[in-house]
């Protein structure tokens, strides 16, 4: 398997070149030549195993770098109960993602049972033991750059401290994290963990990656890596959820493999539906990817209208879903890489306009190609939204949801189908935003053992400038060559 760039202007590369970087060399995300493709004797195969099994089946066809006796030992060491052991039922931590069923087709896939109770410790876990075999095999260090609307963050910290060789820089929206979010990241002492409070929303942070990575002598010369969703590692790792997802629900609901599910996905960067996408293109019958949003809704804009248009300052908002404050789509560019036929050149067009404050509309038959074929649908949700679907779910369910899942929970019913089951992907717990939780709820969330008493711990880390020039000098300051 080599991995391209959906810009075009790199050699193909094996999975270990791609699995420390962020961008491509030339601006561009990797993305394999093509997709593995699973038959339905497979699938059926597929249904039968465990998540570890399962994800063994599923990654090694995506990389071929690796041997796989060790690939298995390094899924078999993080997929365990014992990492994933905060969910609502200790007795189905083995599952790792269990589902909840609401009702006959409709279900949540529970995602954020690790260590940071976020979507992404799922695929960070991982990619932390990958990292380090990785490195230790090259004889090399890794300094990740990553920017955090406030999950990813703490799910790369708690990956990677104490892994040898790794140093995380980790940029996040001064302010504007939830105060648990905050606690979680800047309360770690470790001496690998720097943590950058950026005057500015997480695009400002992103962009400051990007810009960074760009720079192909300071990254060579500081061995910047990255651990944000631009890295195919995470994507790769996400891809599972959607396989163990899907032959949850069909089971959940009386159905045989084959059957088509559908998907519901609390979106910002675009990389957890991206994996989806992907899932589908390798043979997953997955219906419809429902893209969920929040007052930030410019995917939402984008599959209504086919116009991708990312916004500045003045029409960027903070809500009460913080994680999905995001305006720029990091995946996005994978999946229309896909959408355009694979056309290099007509993908970096649009990605320069986007990157230099504009966007691009995609033609009407590509338009009608990603809602029919591809099956992308869109909602948006305001915080009264929230709330009120918060309450309902408690109230109908006896389930607590975060408020991202609750944006979920609102498209995924604007968008269920007869007979279909709908898999509403879970992307935290609760307790990590507890001020909305109490609004809607009237109590505050199940709060972890561990975790009681996590504001109080002392937190350190630096407040710097939107400025990327300011990050590279912070960096250079603290790596050791
Ligand atoms: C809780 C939560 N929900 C949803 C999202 C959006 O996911 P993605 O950026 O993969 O679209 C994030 C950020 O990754 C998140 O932390
Ligand atoms: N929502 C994320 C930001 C996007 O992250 P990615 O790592 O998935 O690209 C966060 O909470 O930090």
């Amino acid at each position: 398997m080599k991995y391209i760039s959906t810009r075009g202007g790199v050699a193909a590369q094996q999975f270990s070149d791609i699995l420390l970087g962020g961008l491509m060399a030339d601006g561009g995300l990797s993305i394999p030549e093509s997709y593995p493709q699973f038959s339905q004797d497979e699938l059926l195969a597929l249904s039968k195993l465990n998540y570890r099994d399962l994800a063994f089946a599923v990654i090694s066809r995506f990389v071929d770098d690796i041997p796989a006796a060790d690939l298995k030992a390094l899924i078999d060491k993080t997929y365990t109960a014992a990492v994933y052991c905060n969910g609502r039922n200790a007795a189905d931590a083995d599952q790792i993602t269990p589902i909840i069923k609401l009702d006959d087709t409709l279900v949540i896939q529970e995602l954020s049972n690790g260590p940071t109770l976020a979507f992404k410790d799922m695929a960070m876990q991982l990619l932390g033991n990958l990292f380090e075999y990785v490195l230790a095999a090259k004889g090399q260090q890794v300094n990740i750059l990553g920017a955090t609307s406030g999950d990813t963050g703490s799910a790369a910290e708690y990956a990677m401290r104490g892994k040898k060789g790794v140093n995380v820089f980790m940029l996040s929206p001064f302010g504007k994290m939830s105060p648990f979010q905050r606690a979680q990241m800047f309360s770690l002492q470790d001496e690998n963990i720097f943590n950058l409070s950026v005057h500015g929303f997480f695009d400002a942070c992103q962009d400051i990656v990007k810009d960074v990575n760009k720079d192909a002598e300071f990254k060579a010369k500081y061995k910047i890596g990255a651990v944000n969703s631009i890295n195919w590692g995470r994507i790769v790792a996400q891809v599972v959820y959607y396989f163990k997802g899907y032959f949850a629900a069909v089971d959940s609901a009386g159905k045989n493999v084959g059957d088509v599910v559908d998907f519901c996905v609390p979106s910002g960067n675009f990389g957890n539906i991206c994996a989806g996408h992907i899932a589908r293109q390798m043979g997953l019958p997955i219906g419809q990817l429902v893209v969920a949003t929040n007052e930030n809704d410019v995917l939402d804009e984008f599959f209504k209208t086919g116009g991708y248009h990312p916004r500045g300052l003045d029409r960027t908002y903070e809500t009460s879903s913080p994680s999905m404050d995001i305006t720029k789509a990091s995946n996005l560019e994978r999946f229309v890489f896909d959408l355009v036929g694979r056309d290099a050149s007509k993908l970096a067009a649009m990605w320069k306009s986007v990157e230099t404050g504009g966007g691009f509309e995609i033609s009407p038959a590509e338009f009608a190609q990603m809602r029919d074929e591809y099956g992308f649908k869109s909602e948006a949700s305001t915080h009264a939204d929230r709330v009120a679907h918060i309450r309902e779910v408690f109230e109908k369910f006896g389930v607590q949801i975060d408020p991202h899942t609750a944006d979920g929970y609102k498209a995924a019913k604007a968008h269920r189908r007869d007979n279909v089951v709908m898999v509403i992907m879970e992307t935290a717990l609760p307790a990590k935003f507890e001020t909305t939780m109490q609004e809607a709820l009237n109590q505050p969330p199940a709060r972890p053992a561990g975790l009681v008493g996590l504001e109080d711990l002392p937190q350190r880390f630096d407040a710097i400038d939107a400025d990327a020039e300011k990050v590279k000098a912070y960096l250079a300051e603290r790596i050791k060559l």
